[in-house]
């Protein structure tokens, strides 16, 4: 039987709540997956997030390449045992972050040459070897390599990119040998709609368990990427998962789960919150500002969530400006069981066949009125 089954269980609109079928248990989707990069979401412990309603958690690729090694994760059972996370573990590259930090070095069509963030070392990657990482890592979803092109580019960048990254795909797959691995292929062609189009069919030709929206939330506007998430969800097929790369900001989850989107990630929610925010209904409140410091509300009235049943506003905003660590503990808490309880709401409306009214009622309380 299919390792990576995936079923829909309801739809609303363009919108669906899927059941996926993993080696390490079924999820429900829409979910968001919390990004820990180093096969640690920053200050939480495995046992609290699955408490917030986890369900996979996302590790990179490239900087557990470099630190501790794949080999060492691979002899110490691979990255469930070794990371204390029993559920489902997607890694993608990673490489995204490192290229905007200026690393690159050289793509070519062997692969990429990157210099290392620790130590300026040089490190080559290629399909096959990325496909080697993430075989050893272990995670339940790995994804295909691919060069996620800078924003902007021209369309002639553009079209040489997706070609080569649909070559990268082919060597991806040939690459794979654990059939308890799903992988997803990486459509691209930036906010070029002919592109975008073209790269998804041609992703397409490969017969995949998922496949994800890259190439966006790399600095476009709104206005940009939502019409080629559109266009994607059009294309892709309606019975397997889609994966919108990189985005986490609530109102851009609203909008791309009423497109069909399934699977989302982002740094934002737990970055934000070692800043210093809150994610609210009506926006981000950020608690270094004074008006905090004598208000005795939860972060948020009626979250379930540690942070908001035990502390005051008052109180995190101390912490914050104590530069006490349970001040972004407590704040990357909240701010994951926001946007879990937020996809929570928004498979209950599915269900319902109300997620239109659902997204209307998020967007009167969000962009209604000011903070
Ligand atoms: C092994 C290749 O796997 C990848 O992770 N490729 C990839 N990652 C992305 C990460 C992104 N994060 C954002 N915004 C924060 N946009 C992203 C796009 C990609 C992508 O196209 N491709």
């Amino acid at each position: 039987m299919d390792p990576f089954r995936f079923t829909i269980q309801a739809r609303s609109g363009r919108a669906r709540v899927g059941l996926l079928t993993t080696p390490h248990g079924r999820v429900e989707t829409p979910l968001f997956m919390p990004v820990g990069t180093q096969g640690s979401v920053k200050g939480l412990l495995p046992k609290d997030l699955k408490a917030i309603g986890s369900q996979v958690l996302l590790a990179n690729t490239y900087h557990l390449l470099l630190r501790p090694g794949p080999e060492r994760v691979q002899a110490l059972g691979g990255l469930h045992r070794f990371a204390g996370w029993d559920g489902p573990w997607l890694t993608d590259s990673g490489g995204f972050q490192v290229m905007s930090l200026g690393h690159l070095r050289r793509i070519d069509e062997e692969g990429v040459v990157f210099q290392s963030h620790l130590d300026g070392s040089l490190i080559r990657l290629t399909p096959e070897r990325s496909i080697a990482i993430q075989e050893a890592l272990g995670a339940d979803f790995i994804m295909a390599f691919d060069e996620c092109p800078p924003y902007p580019s021209s369309p002639e960048y553009l079209k040489a990119s997706l070609e080569r990254t649909l070559r990268w795909l082919e060597r991806s797959l040939k690459a794979k040998t654990r059939p308890d691995q799903a992988l997803f292929g990486i459509a691209q062609g930036g906010t070029d709609a002919g592109l975008r189009a073209l790269s998804t069919r041609e992703t397409l030709r490969f017969d995949l368990p998922g496949y994800a929206i890259g190439g966006l939330a790399v600095g476009e506007t709104k206005e940009e990427m939502f019409p080629m998430v559109a266009l994607s969800t059009e294309i892709l097929p309606e019975a397997k998962p889609r994966y919108l790369m990189g985005v986490g900001h609530p109102e851009d989850l609203v909008a791309a789960m009423g497109l069909g989107v399934d699977l989302f990630d982002s740094v934002y929610p737990t970055r934000t919150g070692r800043f210093g925010s809150a994610l609210v209904p009506e926006g981000r409140i950020n608690l270094k500002n004074a008006q905090y410091l004598e208000d005795k509300r939860p972060l948020e009235e009626g979250c379930d969530c540690y942070a908001c049943q035990t502390f005051s506003r008052a109180y995190i905003a101390h912490l914050v400006r104590a530069e006490e660590m349970l001040g972004g503990i407590l704040l990357s808490l909240h701010n994951l069981r926001f946007l879990h309880r937020l996809t929570e709401r928004a498979r209950e409306a599915i269900r319902q066949g109300s997620y239109g009214a659902f997204a209307r009622e998020f967007a009167e309380r969000r962009f209604g009125k000011e903070i």
